[in-house]
């Protein structure tokens, strides 16, 4: 894995957070923080998303495997940054189990 991964996730985290804190009124992820109802938004998309990445890994169809995933990654750091958790926490979870 190249360190760019790495990078792109914690900047894709910084966004979302700054996002949050701001609220541009053109921002999708803004508009998850401020609806009523983005919490459920949020999990209902993460749903889809895995019957999607399912379907895709049966198909052995990697584009839609990585686009699938990138969804799924995004969807996931919205949901934490919503519960108030860090991107820091998922890592600190991993290096637990290793
Ligand atoms: N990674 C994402 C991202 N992934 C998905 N989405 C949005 O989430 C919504 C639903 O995504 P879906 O993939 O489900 O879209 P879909 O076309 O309905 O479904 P699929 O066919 O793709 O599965 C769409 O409006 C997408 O634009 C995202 N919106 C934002 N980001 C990142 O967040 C940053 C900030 O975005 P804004 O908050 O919009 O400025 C961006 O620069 C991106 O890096």
């Amino acid at each position: 894995m190249s360190d760019d991964t790495g990078d792109v996730i914690d900047e894709l985290f910084a966004v979302i957070e700054d996002r949050k804190a701001n609220l541009p009124e053109d921002s999708y992820t803004a508009s998850l923080f401020t609806h009523e109802k983005g919490e459920n938004a949020v999990l209902e998309k993460l749903g889809e998303e895995t019957t999607e990445l399912i379907l895709a890994a049966k198909d052995d169809d990697t584009d839609e495997l990585a686009h699938e995933s990138a969804d799924i990654v995004y969807h996931l750091l919205v949901l934490l940054s919503m519960k108030d958790m860090d991107v820091d926490d998922l890592r600190a979870e991993l290096a637990k189990r290793r």
